[in-house]
Protein backbone atom coordinates (compact mmCIF):
# COMPACT_ATOMS: atom_id res chain seq x y z
CA UNK A 1 0.00 0.00 0.00
CA UNK A 2 1.42 3.75 -0.62
CA UNK A 3 -0.12 6.60 -1.32
CA UNK A 4 1.49 10.70 -1.82
CA UNK A 5 0.12 13.27 0.24
CA UNK A 6 -0.17 16.79 -0.49
CA UNK A 7 2.65 18.81 -2.19
CA UNK A 8 4.88 21.17 0.08
CA UNK A 9 8.33 21.28 1.52
CA UNK A 10 10.36 22.04 -1.48
CA UNK A 11 8.35 18.87 -2.42
CA UNK A 12 10.07 16.56 -0.88
CA UNK A 13 9.04 13.37 -0.85
CA UNK A 14 9.43 10.92 2.23
CA UNK A 15 9.40 7.22 2.70
CA UNK A 16 7.48 6.31 6.02
CA UNK A 17 7.67 2.66 6.60
CA UNK A 18 6.38 0.74 9.87
CA UNK A 19 3.76 -2.04 9.74
CA UNK A 20 2.23 -0.55 12.72
CA UNK A 21 -0.66 1.05 11.51
CA UNK A 22 -1.25 3.64 14.11
CA UNK A 23 2.58 5.06 14.24
CA UNK A 24 2.52 4.96 10.07
CA UNK A 25 -0.41 7.13 9.71
CA UNK A 26 0.54 9.12 12.81
CA UNK A 27 4.35 9.91 11.18
CA UNK A 28 2.79 10.43 8.02
CA UNK A 29 -0.03 13.20 9.52
CA UNK A 30 2.70 15.29 10.80
CA UNK A 31 4.63 15.21 8.01
CA UNK A 32 2.01 16.12 5.85
CA UNK A 33 1.02 18.56 8.11
CA UNK A 34 4.87 20.18 7.64
CA UNK A 35 4.25 20.17 3.67
CA UNK A 36 6.01 16.87 3.02
CA UNK A 37 4.87 14.28 0.33
CA UNK A 38 4.58 10.72 2.02
CA UNK A 39 4.90 7.60 0.98
CA UNK A 40 3.59 5.00 2.81
CA UNK A 41 5.02 0.98 3.17
CA UNK A 42 3.19 -1.68 5.84
CA UNK A 43 6.58 -3.66 5.44
CA UNK A 44 10.02 -3.84 4.31
CA UNK A 45 9.10 -5.64 1.28
CA UNK A 46 7.28 -2.93 0.74
CA UNK A 47 9.62 -0.03 1.86
CA UNK A 48 12.34 -1.66 -0.49
CA UNK A 49 10.43 -1.04 -3.69
CA UNK A 50 9.98 2.46 -3.11
CA UNK A 51 13.66 3.04 -1.84
CA UNK A 52 14.84 5.42 -4.88
CA UNK A 53 16.95 8.37 -5.24
CA UNK A 54 13.95 10.42 -5.62
CA UNK A 55 13.13 10.54 -2.18
CA UNK A 56 14.22 13.06 0.43
CA UNK A 57 14.65 10.90 3.27
CA UNK A 58 13.50 7.01 4.45
CA UNK A 59 12.01 6.56 8.01
CA UNK A 60 12.20 2.97 8.18
CA UNK A 61 10.95 0.80 11.36
CA UNK A 62 13.81 -1.88 12.51
CA UNK A 63 11.14 -4.30 13.56
CA UNK A 64 9.15 -5.15 10.38
CA UNK A 65 7.42 -8.46 9.01
CA UNK A 66 9.50 -9.97 5.47
CA UNK A 67 12.48 -7.40 5.25
CA UNK A 68 13.79 -6.01 7.83
CA UNK A 69 14.78 -2.30 8.62
CA UNK A 70 18.07 -3.04 8.79
CA UNK A 71 18.06 -4.88 5.36
CA UNK A 72 16.03 -1.81 4.37
CA UNK A 73 19.04 0.03 5.37
CA UNK A 74 21.54 -1.72 3.36
CA UNK A 75 18.88 -1.89 0.07
CA UNK A 76 19.05 1.61 0.56
CA UNK A 77 22.87 2.19 0.88
CA UNK A 78 23.45 -0.18 -1.82
CA UNK A 79 20.77 1.31 -4.24
CA UNK A 80 20.47 5.19 -3.33
CA UNK A 81 23.81 5.65 -1.24
CA UNK A 82 22.74 9.90 -0.81
CA UNK A 83 19.20 8.80 0.70
CA UNK A 84 19.38 9.54 4.53
CA UNK A 85 17.42 6.85 6.74
CA UNK A 86 16.28 7.32 9.73
CA UNK A 87 15.32 4.39 11.93
CA UNK A 88 12.42 4.29 14.12
CA UNK A 89 13.10 2.28 17.33
CA UNK A 90 11.32 1.17 20.48
CA UNK A 91 13.55 2.87 23.31
CA UNK A 92 13.93 -0.44 24.70
CA UNK A 93 15.90 -1.21 21.11
CA UNK A 94 17.96 1.60 20.93
CA UNK A 95 21.37 -0.63 20.95
CA UNK A 96 19.82 -1.41 17.73
CA UNK A 97 18.96 1.73 16.55
CA UNK A 98 22.77 2.70 17.08
CA UNK A 99 24.24 -0.60 15.27
CA UNK A 100 22.16 0.81 12.42
CA UNK A 101 23.75 4.11 12.98
CA UNK A 102 27.04 2.01 12.62
CA UNK A 103 25.60 0.76 9.47
CA UNK A 104 25.00 4.11 7.49
CA UNK A 105 21.60 5.04 9.28
CA UNK A 106 21.14 8.93 9.48
CA UNK A 107 19.98 8.88 13.33
CA UNK A 108 17.20 7.32 14.94
CA UNK A 109 14.19 8.19 16.39
CA UNK A 110 12.29 6.50 19.36
CA UNK A 111 8.67 5.82 19.63
CA UNK A 112 6.63 7.47 21.00
CA UNK A 113 7.68 9.93 18.18
CA UNK A 114 7.51 13.34 19.52
CA UNK A 115 6.47 15.43 16.09
CA UNK A 116 8.72 18.16 16.79
CA UNK A 117 12.09 16.06 17.48
CA UNK A 118 10.59 14.08 14.17
CA UNK A 119 10.53 16.99 12.15
CA UNK A 120 13.85 18.39 13.46
CA UNK A 121 15.50 15.11 12.49
CA UNK A 122 13.67 15.27 8.98
CA UNK A 123 15.50 18.81 8.29
CA UNK A 124 18.90 17.88 9.37
CA UNK A 125 18.54 14.87 7.59
CA UNK A 126 17.76 16.43 4.26
CA UNK A 127 20.29 18.96 4.84
CA UNK A 128 22.93 16.78 5.39
CA UNK A 129 22.22 14.88 2.45
CA UNK A 130 22.09 18.14 0.05
CA UNK A 131 25.53 19.00 1.54
CA UNK A 132 26.74 15.57 0.64
CA UNK A 133 24.95 15.43 -3.17
CA UNK A 134 26.45 18.87 -3.90
CA UNK A 135 29.65 18.45 -2.30
CA UNK A 136 29.84 15.15 -4.52
CA UNK A 137 28.76 16.86 -7.80
CA UNK A 138 30.74 19.73 -7.28
CA UNK A 139 33.63 17.84 -6.69
CA UNK A 140 32.83 15.51 -9.98
CA UNK A 141 32.50 18.63 -11.92
CA UNK A 142 34.78 20.39 -10.95
CA UNK A 143 37.52 17.90 -10.39
CA UNK A 144 38.38 18.28 -13.82
CA UNK A 145 40.04 21.58 -12.79
CA UNK A 146 42.19 20.24 -10.13
CA UNK A 147 45.29 19.76 -12.22
CA UNK A 148 45.73 15.79 -13.04
CA UNK A 149 49.70 14.86 -12.75
CA UNK A 150 50.79 11.69 -14.69
CA UNK A 151 53.83 10.99 -13.45
CA UNK A 152 56.31 8.34 -15.15
CA UNK A 153 58.25 8.02 -18.07
CA UNK A 154 61.38 6.52 -16.86
CA UNK A 155 60.26 3.01 -18.75
CA UNK A 156 59.88 3.03 -22.02
CA UNK A 157 56.49 1.77 -21.41
CA UNK A 158 55.22 5.01 -20.09
CA UNK A 159 57.16 6.83 -22.92
CA UNK A 160 55.02 5.29 -25.24
CA UNK A 161 51.93 6.18 -23.47
CA UNK A 162 52.85 9.71 -22.95
CA UNK A 163 53.32 10.20 -26.77
CA UNK A 164 49.98 8.77 -27.29
CA UNK A 165 48.08 11.32 -24.87
CA UNK A 166 49.98 13.76 -26.62
CA UNK A 167 48.60 13.48 -29.74
CA UNK A 168 45.06 12.78 -28.40
CA UNK A 169 44.95 15.89 -26.14
CA UNK A 170 44.37 18.42 -29.07
CA UNK A 171 41.98 15.86 -30.45
CA UNK A 172 38.38 16.59 -29.99
CA UNK A 173 37.20 13.04 -30.84
CA UNK A 174 35.92 9.90 -28.49
CA UNK A 175 38.74 8.46 -26.40
CA UNK A 176 38.66 4.67 -24.99
CA UNK A 177 41.24 4.15 -22.26
CA UNK A 178 41.48 0.50 -21.29
CA UNK A 179 44.27 -0.73 -18.32
CA UNK A 180 43.70 -2.57 -15.22
CA UNK A 181 42.16 -1.53 -12.15
CA UNK A 182 44.10 1.58 -10.03
CA UNK A 183 46.79 2.19 -13.17
CA UNK A 184 45.40 5.71 -13.98
CA UNK A 185 43.09 5.40 -16.49
CA UNK A 186 40.95 8.20 -14.37
CA UNK A 187 43.67 10.30 -14.09
CA UNK A 188 44.58 10.34 -18.04
CA UNK A 189 41.23 11.42 -18.69
CA UNK A 190 41.50 14.59 -16.80
CA UNK A 191 44.74 15.14 -17.99
CA UNK A 192 42.88 14.98 -21.67
CA UNK A 193 40.26 16.44 -20.70
CA UNK A 194 41.98 19.87 -19.11
CA UNK A 195 44.86 19.81 -21.73
CA UNK A 196 42.13 20.06 -24.68
CA UNK A 197 40.02 22.19 -26.13
CA UNK A 198 37.49 21.94 -23.58
CA UNK A 199 39.56 22.77 -20.30
CA UNK A 200 37.66 25.18 -18.93
CA UNK A 201 34.37 23.20 -19.18
CA UNK A 202 32.82 20.61 -17.32
CA UNK A 203 34.02 17.21 -16.70
CA UNK A 204 31.17 14.84 -15.42
CA UNK A 205 31.59 11.48 -14.58
CA UNK A 206 29.34 8.71 -14.62
CA UNK A 207 30.52 5.60 -13.11
CA UNK A 208 28.13 2.43 -14.65
CA UNK A 209 30.14 -0.34 -12.66
CA UNK A 210 29.03 1.44 -9.58
CA UNK A 211 25.52 2.49 -10.13
CA UNK A 212 22.41 -0.04 -9.60
CA UNK A 213 21.78 -0.87 -13.61
CA UNK A 214 18.33 0.89 -13.22
CA UNK A 215 19.91 4.23 -12.35
CA UNK A 216 22.24 4.58 -15.08
CA UNK A 217 19.85 5.12 -17.80
CA UNK A 218 18.43 8.63 -15.12
CA UNK A 219 21.75 8.97 -14.09
CA UNK A 220 22.98 9.47 -17.86
CA UNK A 221 19.56 11.37 -19.57
CA UNK A 222 17.89 12.58 -16.91
CA UNK A 223 14.12 12.40 -16.24
CA UNK A 224 10.98 13.60 -15.99
CA UNK A 225 8.43 13.81 -12.85
CA UNK A 226 6.05 10.61 -13.38
CA UNK A 227 8.58 8.80 -15.00
CA UNK A 228 8.97 5.93 -13.15
CA UNK A 229 7.92 5.14 -9.17
CA UNK A 230 9.62 7.90 -7.09
CA UNK A 231 10.61 10.15 -10.11
CA UNK A 232 8.68 12.87 -7.85
CA UNK A 233 10.21 16.07 -9.84
CA UNK A 234 12.17 16.41 -13.38
CA UNK A 235 16.21 15.98 -13.16
CA UNK A 236 18.63 16.50 -15.41
CA UNK A 237 21.03 13.88 -16.63
CA UNK A 238 24.79 13.95 -17.11
CA UNK A 239 24.95 14.18 -20.23
CA UNK A 240 23.53 17.32 -19.96
CA UNK A 241 25.53 18.72 -17.49
CA UNK A 242 28.71 17.90 -19.50
CA UNK A 243 27.64 19.88 -22.23
CA UNK A 244 30.42 21.78 -23.39
CA UNK A 245 32.83 19.47 -21.67
CA UNK A 246 33.84 15.84 -21.22
CA UNK A 247 31.35 13.07 -20.23
CA UNK A 248 33.44 10.31 -18.48
CA UNK A 249 32.00 7.01 -18.76
CA UNK A 250 33.94 5.57 -16.11
CA UNK A 251 34.07 1.35 -15.82
CA UNK A 252 31.76 1.26 -19.79
CA UNK A 253 32.34 -2.19 -19.65
CA UNK A 254 29.69 -2.79 -16.82
CA UNK A 255 27.17 -0.88 -19.04
CA UNK A 256 24.40 -3.53 -18.79
CA UNK A 257 23.52 -4.42 -22.89
CA UNK A 258 19.73 -3.44 -22.87
CA UNK A 259 21.22 0.20 -22.38
CA UNK A 260 24.18 -0.13 -24.93
CA UNK A 261 21.30 1.16 -27.58
CA UNK A 262 20.82 3.90 -26.13
CA UNK A 263 24.53 5.18 -25.43
CA UNK A 264 25.00 4.02 -29.20
CA UNK A 265 21.93 6.57 -30.10
CA UNK A 266 23.27 9.20 -28.12
CA UNK A 267 26.59 8.83 -29.08
CA UNK A 268 25.79 9.46 -33.12
CA UNK A 269 23.91 11.63 -32.66
CA UNK A 270 24.32 13.90 -29.34
CA UNK A 271 21.45 14.31 -27.93
CA UNK A 272 20.06 13.79 -24.96
CA UNK A 273 16.37 12.27 -23.89
CA UNK A 274 15.13 12.16 -20.15
CA UNK A 275 13.04 9.22 -19.12
CA UNK A 276 9.80 9.95 -19.62
CA UNK A 277 9.08 11.35 -23.26
CA UNK A 278 10.82 14.80 -22.09
CA UNK A 279 12.01 17.80 -23.87
CA UNK A 280 15.01 15.91 -26.55
CA UNK A 281 17.89 18.18 -26.24
CA UNK A 282 20.89 18.32 -28.35
CA UNK A 283 24.38 18.71 -26.28
CA UNK A 284 27.60 19.11 -27.44
CA UNK A 285 30.27 16.99 -25.10
CA UNK A 286 33.66 14.84 -25.82
CA UNK A 287 33.20 11.38 -24.57
CA UNK A 288 36.30 9.62 -22.35
CA UNK A 289 35.66 5.84 -21.77
CA UNK A 290 37.22 3.78 -19.59
CA UNK A 291 37.30 -0.03 -18.45
CA UNK A 292 39.62 -2.68 -17.02
CA UNK A 293 37.87 -5.74 -18.57
CA UNK A 294 38.69 -6.73 -22.25
CA UNK A 295 35.68 -5.12 -24.36
CA UNK A 296 36.96 -7.15 -27.56
CA UNK A 297 36.58 -10.38 -25.66
CA UNK A 298 33.26 -8.91 -24.25
CA UNK A 299 31.97 -8.19 -27.91
CA UNK A 300 33.32 -11.90 -28.40
CA UNK A 301 31.01 -13.13 -25.58
CA UNK A 302 27.93 -10.75 -26.95
CA UNK A 303 28.27 -9.36 -23.74
CA UNK A 304 29.17 -5.92 -25.35
CA UNK A 305 27.74 -4.44 -28.94
CA UNK A 306 30.76 -4.30 -31.23
CA UNK A 307 29.03 -1.42 -33.19
CA UNK A 308 29.10 0.22 -29.59
CA UNK A 309 32.87 -0.75 -29.16
CA UNK A 310 33.41 0.45 -32.89
CA UNK A 311 31.94 4.33 -31.89
CA UNK A 312 33.79 4.08 -28.67
CA UNK A 313 37.70 2.68 -29.63
CA UNK A 314 38.27 5.93 -32.08
CA UNK A 315 41.18 7.10 -30.40
CA UNK A 316 42.32 3.87 -27.56
CA UNK A 317 44.86 4.35 -25.24
CA UNK A 318 46.46 1.47 -23.28
CA UNK A 319 47.68 2.17 -19.71
CA UNK A 320 50.28 -0.91 -18.32
CA UNK A 321 50.00 -2.06 -15.68
CA UNK A 322 52.47 -1.02 -13.10
CA UNK A 323 54.91 -4.42 -13.13
CA UNK A 324 55.37 -3.59 -16.53
CA UNK A 325 57.01 -0.18 -15.65
CA UNK A 326 58.81 -0.75 -12.65
CA UNK A 327 61.25 1.71 -13.27
CA UNK A 328 58.72 4.13 -12.91
CA UNK A 329 57.94 3.09 -9.00
CA UNK A 330 60.85 5.26 -7.88
CA UNK A 331 59.22 8.10 -9.58
CA UNK A 332 55.84 7.69 -8.59
CA UNK A 333 57.10 6.99 -4.48
CA UNK A 334 58.93 10.46 -4.83
CA UNK A 335 55.79 12.07 -5.87
CA UNK A 336 53.41 10.12 -3.59
CA UNK A 337 55.25 10.89 -0.73
CA UNK A 338 55.76 14.52 -1.31
CA UNK A 339 52.01 14.98 -1.98
CA UNK A 340 51.28 13.18 1.50
CA UNK A 341 53.97 15.40 3.39
CA UNK A 342 52.54 18.43 1.59
CA UNK A 343 48.36 17.25 2.67
CA UNK A 344 49.97 16.82 6.21
CA UNK A 345 51.94 19.69 6.37
CA UNK A 346 54.95 17.77 7.39
CA UNK A 347 58.22 17.74 5.86
CA UNK A 348 59.15 15.17 3.01
CA UNK A 349 59.22 11.26 3.56
CA UNK A 350 62.78 9.60 2.60
CA UNK A 351 62.46 6.22 1.74
CA UNK A 352 65.26 4.06 2.38
CA UNK A 353 67.82 2.25 -0.16
CA UNK A 354 65.67 -1.50 1.04
CA UNK A 355 62.51 -0.25 0.81
CA UNK A 356 62.40 1.62 -2.51
CA UNK A 357 64.44 -2.20 -3.57
CA UNK A 358 60.87 -3.65 -2.31
CA UNK A 359 58.77 -1.63 -3.38
CA UNK A 360 60.23 -1.55 -6.97
CA UNK A 361 60.16 -5.58 -7.06
CA UNK A 362 56.50 -5.81 -6.00
CA UNK A 363 54.37 -7.03 -8.36
CA UNK A 364 51.34 -4.21 -7.74
CA UNK A 365 48.51 -6.04 -8.50
CA UNK A 366 46.09 -2.35 -7.27
CA UNK A 367 48.98 -0.18 -9.54
CA UNK A 368 49.52 2.99 -8.41
CA UNK A 369 46.04 3.19 -6.25
CA UNK A 370 47.65 0.05 -4.01
CA UNK A 371 51.55 1.92 -4.48
CA UNK A 372 49.63 5.10 -2.99
CA UNK A 373 48.19 3.64 0.22
CA UNK A 374 51.02 1.56 1.05
CA UNK A 375 52.74 4.93 0.83
CA UNK A 376 49.88 6.55 3.25
CA UNK A 377 50.28 3.44 5.70
CA UNK A 378 54.04 3.40 6.11
CA UNK A 379 54.09 7.29 6.26
CA UNK A 380 51.80 6.72 8.93
CA UNK A 381 53.59 3.95 11.18
CA UNK A 382 57.22 5.20 10.14
CA UNK A 383 58.61 6.73 13.43
CA UNK A 384 60.58 9.20 12.03
CA UNK A 385 60.71 10.82 8.48
CA UNK A 386 62.85 7.76 6.93
CA UNK A 387 61.07 4.75 5.31
CA UNK A 388 62.15 1.17 6.11
CA UNK A 389 61.20 -1.90 4.71
CA UNK A 390 59.52 -2.74 8.06
CA UNK A 391 57.46 -0.01 7.48
CA UNK A 392 55.83 -1.14 4.09
CA UNK A 393 53.96 -3.47 6.11
CA UNK A 394 53.84 -5.88 3.50
CA UNK A 395 52.63 -9.15 4.73
CA UNK A 396 55.67 -10.60 2.30
CA UNK A 397 54.83 -13.81 2.80
CA UNK A 398 50.96 -13.66 2.48
CA UNK A 399 50.94 -11.58 -0.35
CA UNK A 400 53.57 -12.78 -2.90
CA UNK A 401 52.33 -16.55 -1.99
CA UNK A 402 50.52 -17.70 -5.19
CA UNK A 403 46.68 -18.28 -5.16
CA UNK A 404 46.64 -22.26 -4.01
CA UNK A 405 49.34 -22.35 -2.72
CA UNK A 406 49.22 -21.05 0.66
CA UNK A 407 50.26 -23.72 2.29
CA UNK A 408 48.41 -26.02 5.16
CA UNK A 409 45.88 -24.45 7.28
CA UNK A 410 46.14 -25.81 9.98
CA UNK A 411 48.13 -24.29 13.06
CA UNK A 412 47.13 -20.77 11.07
CA UNK A 413 43.95 -18.66 12.67
CA UNK A 414 41.38 -18.35 11.00
CA UNK A 415 42.20 -14.01 10.70
CA UNK A 416 45.81 -15.08 8.60
CA UNK A 417 43.47 -17.57 6.78
CA UNK A 418 40.83 -14.98 6.23
CA UNK A 419 42.94 -12.15 5.16
CA UNK A 420 45.13 -14.47 2.85
CA UNK A 421 42.15 -15.67 1.05
CA UNK A 422 40.87 -12.18 0.55
CA UNK A 423 44.79 -10.86 -0.84
CA UNK A 424 44.80 -13.82 -2.99
CA UNK A 425 41.37 -13.21 -4.74
CA UNK A 426 41.58 -9.29 -5.02
CA UNK A 427 45.14 -10.13 -6.58
CA UNK A 428 43.52 -12.72 -8.92
CA UNK A 429 40.90 -10.09 -9.62
CA UNK A 430 43.37 -7.40 -10.32
CA UNK A 431 41.98 -5.09 -7.58
CA UNK A 432 38.39 -5.36 -8.36
CA UNK A 433 36.51 -5.51 -4.95
CA UNK A 434 33.21 -6.31 -6.88
CA UNK A 435 34.82 -9.41 -8.89
CA UNK A 436 36.88 -10.32 -5.81
CA UNK A 437 33.38 -9.90 -3.29
CA UNK A 438 31.33 -11.85 -5.91
CA UNK A 439 34.51 -14.97 -6.07
CA UNK A 440 34.17 -14.83 -2.08
CA UNK A 441 30.78 -15.36 -2.05
CA UNK A 442 30.20 -12.01 0.29
CA UNK A 443 28.75 -9.00 -0.78
CA UNK A 444 30.92 -5.81 -1.64
CA UNK A 445 30.05 -3.63 1.54
CA UNK A 446 31.58 -7.25 3.59
CA UNK A 447 35.09 -6.97 1.92
CA UNK A 448 35.00 -3.43 2.24
CA UNK A 449 34.46 -4.14 6.01
CA UNK A 450 36.90 -7.13 6.25
CA UNK A 451 39.74 -5.25 4.47
CA UNK A 452 39.36 -2.26 7.06
CA UNK A 453 39.03 -5.15 9.98
CA UNK A 454 41.87 -7.16 8.86
CA UNK A 455 44.18 -4.00 7.77
CA UNK A 456 44.50 -4.44 3.90
CA UNK A 457 45.06 -1.74 2.13
CA UNK A 458 43.87 -2.14 -1.15
CA UNK A 459 41.39 0.84 -1.89
CA UNK A 460 39.72 1.44 -5.38
CA UNK A 461 38.48 4.87 -4.06
N1 LIG B 1 50.94 8.19 -13.65
C1 LIG B 1 50.42 8.61 -12.49
N2 LIG B 1 50.95 9.67 -11.87
C2 LIG B 1 50.48 10.10 -10.69
N3 LIG B 1 49.47 9.53 -10.03
C3 LIG B 1 48.91 8.46 -10.60
C4 LIG B 1 49.35 7.95 -11.86
N4 LIG B 1 48.59 6.88 -12.16
C5 LIG B 1 47.74 6.73 -11.16
N5 LIG B 1 47.91 7.67 -10.22
C6 LIG B 1 47.17 7.80 -8.96
O1 LIG B 1 46.71 6.51 -8.61
C7 LIG B 1 45.37 6.54 -8.14
C8 LIG B 1 44.52 5.66 -9.04
O2 LIG B 1 44.44 6.26 -10.31
P1 LIG B 1 43.10 6.31 -11.15
O3 LIG B 1 41.92 6.48 -10.27
O4 LIG B 1 43.29 7.30 -12.23
O5 LIG B 1 43.12 4.82 -11.71
P2 LIG B 1 42.03 4.04 -12.56
O6 LIG B 1 42.76 3.23 -13.54
O7 LIG B 1 41.01 5.01 -13.07
O8 LIG B 1 41.38 3.11 -11.47
P3 LIG B 1 39.95 2.35 -11.53
O9 LIG B 1 39.99 1.44 -12.71
O10 LIG B 1 39.95 1.60 -10.25
O11 LIG B 1 38.91 3.41 -11.60
C9 LIG B 1 44.94 7.99 -8.16
O12 LIG B 1 45.02 8.51 -6.87
C10 LIG B 1 45.92 8.67 -9.10
O13 LIG B 1 46.18 9.97 -8.69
Amino acid sequence: MSQAGRVGNGEAVVLVADDDAVTRRLLCRHLEAAGYQVIEAADGAEATAHLTTDLAVALIDLQMPRVSGLDCLRHAQRHCPDLPVLVISQFSEVRDAVAAMKEGAFDYVTKPVDPEELLVHVAQARRSARLTQENRQLKEVVGGSMPAEIIGGDSAASRTLFEQIEKIVPIDATVLITGESGTGKTTIARFIHQHGPRGSQPFVVVNCGALPRELIEAELFGHVRGAFTGAVADRPGRADMADGGTLFLDEIGDLPLELQPKLLAFLQDRIVEPIGGGKRRKVDVRVIAATHQDLESKVAAGAFRQDLYFRLNVLPITVPPLRERPEDVPLLCDHILRRIAGKRGQDPFVLREGAREKLVQHRWPGNVRELENVLERATAFATDREIDVDDLGFAADVVSAPPGEGGRLAGRTLEEIERQAIVETLEWAEGNKKQAARTLGIDEKSIYNKMKRLGISWNRG
